[in-house]
């Protein structure tokens, strides 16, 4: 089971249980640390041990490119699905007449999923790369509308692939101003991913042709160039996951002919793990929330990816925005119950001592001695995107921070900055335009974190950020208008 469905299973499960009262609660025990905690020093220097080099991966792409047929065919052909379980799947998909998709329920296991051929939430699995890697990756679903949970999936990003339909008419869809292609490129740079595969797929369709191959890459160069990707750091590879040529090895003759290149397992080899801050003060941004159901996972579960420091079995933590502390009963990292876990790495942990009512997806947990800031006002340094709408004083965006979707409007227009130095072209400029960049103060809206008990929280609208400088995953903004994905920026300051 993978976390977006533990997370909509346990969802559903608190709304049917709904949350307790703090009237009728038991009585908790008295809130404390285990007495057999780590000490820091200690801690720390285990983790520097046993640093993993775990790399977080998110596969994009426009709707049915393949993402999920490539990621099925990998964990295939490099041994992590017996080929037991995939025979059981190609009968299954045969006896539902979608015998196509074998590969692609590999990754898309929620039965709606399954039945409409399409990715409807991310979903997290690991794979061992052909040089001893492991890659926690994260499939997310292509279709304009669930470009929501396209984000959440790849806020957890180091690197990524973009899946490419060759098909004539397929790929310009997609690279199309309303295609998934350039809004997921652009979204994942934004969220910070530097590593860049595009894997240019189903080229069995186009015969394997080379000229379809660097017509895709002439078209793509310029775009990702201009989306703040590094040349050096993109490598283009054509691939039809469908019959497996070239995702870890080749034998077509014709792709042979005139291709020599990586594949796509080669090009997961050479993704490097970034440097983790796991020495910085813990922060946990919440992405789901869930009951635990067994007798060991009992409690509030959470599940999100560590943006820094470290978290240890039997310690307290504070969940912000609130004034509740909880104390970590376990700690699960891919479906292993572990002692501790460090900045960089997807978790669930179950909480003791809090009610579910106190927590909402956009908390964040950290130490009791090191809180995050909560900000109700803060100053971006914005990007805009190729977009026709004026951005005025008073516009209203969907922003994402961290794991938080919440309302957020331009309350001052600051000025105007050169795209590449950042030195003020011009002070309380009256509009933004498109591909301009600019500091603007933003307000959050009202109602920026739903609680677990269904209702959003009262007049309360601080969220908890932190400048970029301070920490990049906590510090990045993305910025959608009327269903598109119009600016990204940094935030380099905040106001409570
Ligand atoms: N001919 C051909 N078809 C392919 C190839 N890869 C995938 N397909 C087919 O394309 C369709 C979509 O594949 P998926 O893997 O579900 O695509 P997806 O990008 O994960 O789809 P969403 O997550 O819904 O956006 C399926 O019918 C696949 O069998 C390929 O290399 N060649």
């Amino acid at each position: 089971m993978n976390t977006a469905q533990l997370g909509k299973d346990l969802t559903s499960q608190l709304k049917l249980s709904g949350s307790t009262p703090a009237s009728s609660r038991p009585s908790t025990p008295q809130l404390q640390e285990s007495k057999k905690l780590i000490p820091r020093k200690e801690l720390l220097e285990k983790v520097q041990q046993t640093q993993n080099e775990d790399i977080s991966l998110c596969v994009v792409g426009h709707v049915d490119a393949g993402k999920s047929t490539i990621l099925g065919r990998l964990l295939v052909d490099l041994g992590e699905m017996t080929s037991k379980d995939h025979e059981k799947n190609v009968r299954n998909s045969d006896k539902s007449g979608k015998s196509s998709f074998a590969y692609a329920w590999a990754m898309d296991d929620l039965v709606e999923e399954r039945e409409r051929g399409v990715t409807l939430d991310y979903a997290v699995t690991s794979l061992r790369t052909s040089n001893g890697k492991v890659l926690n990756i994260v499939d997310t679903p292509g279709h304009a509308h669930l470009v929501h949970n396209m984000i959440s999936g790849a806020q957890q990003a180091d690197a990524a692939l973009l899946i490419i339909d060759a098909r004539k008419g397929e790929f310009e869809a997609g690279f199309s101003p309303r295609g998934q292609t350039r809004e997921h490129a652009l979204l994942i740079r934004s969220l910070g991913v530097r590593d860049l595969g595009v894997v240019v797929n189903k080229i069995d369709s186009v015969g394997y042709s080379k000229e379809r191959f660097d017509e895709i890459v002439a078209a793509l160069t310029p775009f990702l160039l201009k989306s703040g990707f590094n040349k050096e750091r993109i490598s283009f590879v054509p691939c039809a996951a469908m019959t497996g040529e070239n995702v870890t090895k080749r034998s077509h003759k014709v792709l042979e002919s005139w291709y020599n290149g990586q594949t796509v397992a080669q090009v997961l080899d050479q993704f490097e793990a970034p440097r983790r801050p796991f020495e910085a003060g813990l922060r946990l941004p919440v992405h789901n929330i869930f009951k635990g159901q067994t007798a060991i996972a009992s409690g509030v579960g959470v599940s999100g990816r560590l943006c820094a420091g470290v978290i240890q079995v039997g310690e307290k933590v504070r969940c912000m925005p609130g004034d509740e502390f909880a104390i970590v009963k376990m700690i699960e990292v891919d479906n292993d119950s572990v002692p501790f876990a460090s900045a960089g790495t997807n978790v669930t942990v179950y909480l003791a001592n809090i009610d579910p009512i106190n927590l909402s997806i956009g908390s964040v947990l950290c130490s009791p001695t090191d809180l995050v800031p909560l900000a109700s006002k803060f100053i971006a340094q914005i990007l805009l995107f190729d977009i026709n709408i004026p951005i005025l004083p008073g516009t209203t965006f969907e922003a994402f921070i961290h794991s938080i979707n919440t309302s957020a409007s331009v309350s001052k227009l600051i000025e105007t900055v050169d795209r590449n130095t950042g030195a003020v072209l011009k002070s309380k400029p009256r509009v933004l335009t498109g591909n301009s960049a600019a500091r603007v103060e933003m307000s959050i809206g009202s109602q920026s974190l739903t609680s677990q008990s269904g209702s959003n929280t009262p007049s309360n609208n601080s969220i908890p950020v932190e400048k970029f400088t301070d920490n990049k995953d906590m510090g990045r903004i993305l910025l959608r208008h009327e269903g598109q994905t119009v600016a990204a920026g940094i935030i380099v300051d905040y106001m409570r």
